[in-house]
């Protein structure tokens, strides 16, 4: 598959497009035409910059009401065309994308529709230029892609085809399996997209994601598009207010990656298989400073004891049971923040060609001699995660602790549930596209959560046959918060006896995040639950929820050690599946009266 994005998609100026698609590995570009209206660059010194990055100018656009009921104005489309035609010959580009019109004086009889872009593709084919003919969802009459292809084919002209665009089709709910009947599809865009229940339009022109980022079935589109014959780019059609602003290098990553995945979906096997993760190896928390003491404290109080310390000294593993926590001190900052997460998959060396594909390489921190190697990936956001075999060689770099002599407070952990990992403002959708496409992870329903300062969306990645769960959460805007970050990342412990897990911390000197009495006032109200039971959870902060089918959930919050950590224990009862979306309000708002430890 070739590969192409829209100047549209990128931040910056028309060179810095160019370069970032270029960086990124892409073969072509759209231009979108006030990229060059508004850039000093002529257009022949554009066709030789893009020449030298190495990218191929697929298509000029876009190319607005190209018909009219006025013959005047029609035969002024034609002096506006030849104008353009111009401008494209001298870009080295032979193709043009003509939207459907959208003024008051648009053409509403198909012959004469027809009549006008066959003239309109007279004077483009004299050039030696084709035109792709765009059905936009908003047009005046022609408005769906089948449509747009009867005109094309009334036409019957070898310069006029057919441009499908994802967003114009899916939007609208029609059925993309027609594509592949489509004669001459002369170029295709893809975009995915939230689904909002608005307006076509400014859905159009701000919410576009790259594929695998929204809820658009994009891979049925295009093999659609593939069973028409299209054997053309695949290009990124994305306006996103978010990655208008973006650094358009890394934009630019992220598109190329949700590309090639949306290929492996198409045809399933074109990337190697995603890593299968068994199980959490550990998680890794980042502490020095005053921020150390806090994290080994809270951890003491939750049963861990050091068992570890690493050969090269300042890094310890902690342990309970199942669960380990590795805390490094080799970090510079002073608080304590989840840093990383290690996953035990079976072969963590076969992870390397997908990555490469995903342009997400593995990375290898330095090693002593005789130290287990460890693949990793650095996900958007900086987190690493680390692959260890399942063979716990990972453990062997540590030297074991003499046990303690204290005997671990009663219940204990059976593993670790899952962690959130909270995202800068513009990096949530990537961070997603990263674990769906990367690790194989699937991606939950998005939850949108009032909080003191702000809204949080969340949402939960799982995998279908481990315990490996990670939640993304973003704030709404980049200034968020009179300073404060929304939302800190997290590890949840699981255990079978939620109560004795909580009764042991607050024995040990644990301190538990206070939850208001109101909140239990309306669980009491909500559910039909015992009253000595409610009484249990009031009396130790613990928060409750049920699914439909009888499911329950209960979670503990532990005072936060840092505004970037802090740490929950659950229990999951009949089943349940999900992550307590609607006690997370009450979470963050407690968070806010009680910050973090002092
Ligand atoms: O929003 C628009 O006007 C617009 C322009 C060109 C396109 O290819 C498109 O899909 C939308
Ligand atoms: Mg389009």
């Amino acid at each position: 598959m070739r590969t192409s994005i829209a100047t549209v998609s990128l931040a910056g100026t028309l060179p810095e497009k160019l370069r970032a698609a270029a960086a990124a590995g892409f073969d072509a570009v759209e231009v979108f035409e006030p990229d060059l209206v508004t850039s000093p660059l002529r257009p022949a010194q554009v066709r030789s910059l893009a020449a030298d990055l190495g990218v191929r100018i697929a298509l000029y656009q876009p190319f607005r009401d190209p018909d009219d009921v006025d013959p005047a104005r029609a035969a002024r489309v034609r002096d506006r065309l030849r104008r353009k035609l111009d401008v494209v010959r001298e870009l080295g580009c032979d193709l043009v994308l003509v939207c459907s019109s959208v003024h008051a004086a648009a053409v509403r009889d198909d012959d004469e529709l027809a009549a006008q872009l066959s003239a309109l593709a007279d004077d483009a084919s004299a050039a030696g230029v084709r035109l792709a003919y765009e059905a936009l969802a908003w047009g005046a009459h022609v408005s769906d892609y089948r449509h747009g292809a009867r005109v094309v084919a009334l036409a019957d002209h070898p310069a006029l085809g057919t441009c499908v665009d994802s967003f114009h089709v899916l939007s609208r709910g029609d059925d993309p399996d027609g594509i592949a009947d489509l004669e001459k599809v002369f170029f295709c865009q893809v975009a995915d997209a939230p689904l909002l229940g608005m307006d076509v339009l400014p859905w159009s022109r701000h919410h576009r994601l790259f594929p695998g980022q929204g809820g658009f079935d994009l891979a049925r589109f295009q093999r659609a598009v593939l069973a028409a014959g299209y054997d053309g780019p695949v290009s990124l059609e994305v306006f996103n207010d978010l990655y208008r602003q973006a650094d358009p290098g890394r934009t630019a990553v992220d598109a190329l990656r949700s590309l090639r995945y949306l290929a492996d979906r198409t045809v399933p096997g074109t990337l190697p298989a995603a890593p299968v993760p068994r199980d959490w190896a550990f998680v890794e928390v980042a502490a020095s400073g005053a921020g150390l003491p806090a994290v080994e404290s809270l951890l003491t109080a939750f049963g861990l004891r050091r068992t570890g310390v690493h050969r090269r000294g300042e890094v310890d593993l902690w342990t309970r049971g199942p669960v380990r926590v590795v805390v490094n001190q080799r970090s510079a900052q002073d608080r304590a923040r989840l840093s990383s997460l290690g996953l035990e998959v079976d072969q963590p060396h076969a992870l390397a060609e997908r990555a490469r594909d995903l342009l997400a390489p593995l990375v290898h921190r330095p090693v002593g001699p005789g130290e287990a190697e460890i693949p990793s990936l650095v996900a958007p956001d900086g987190t690493w995660v680390q692959f260890c075999s399942t063979a716990p060689e990972w453990r062997d770099d540590f030297v074991p602790v003499p046990a303690p002599a204290d005997v671990a407070p009663q219940g204990g952990f059976t593993g670790i549930d899952h962690v959130t990992l909270p995202q800068p403002f513009a990096g949530f959708d990537a961070a997603g596209l990263f674990l769906t496409a990367v690790l194989g992870l699937q991606a939950g329903e998005l939850s949108e959560i009032p909080a003191p300062d702000g809204l949080v969306r969340s949402r939960p990645h799982t995998s279908p046959r481990s315990p490996v769960r990670i939640a993304l959460n973003v704030g709404p805007t980049s200034a968020t918060l009179r300073g404060r970050p929304l939302t800190g990342g997290h590890v949840a412990f699981a255990t079978n006896d939620l109560v004795a897990v909580v009764d042991g911390f607050l024995a040990a000197g644990g301190r538990a995040l206070p939850v208001p009495g109101n909140y239990h006032d309306d669980l009491a109200a909500r559910f039909d639950l015992d009253e000595e039971f409610c009484e249990s959870l009031r009396r130790r902060g613990i928060l409750y929820d049920r699914d439909e089918r009888g499911g329950e959930f209960l979670q503990f919050f532990a005072r936060s050690v840092s505004r970037e950590f802090f740490v929950e224990v659950v229990e999951r009862r009949g089943g349940y599946a999900g992550f307590g979306a609607g006690n997370t309000a009450v979470r963050l708002a407690a968070q806010r009266v009680a910050p973090e430890e002092d």
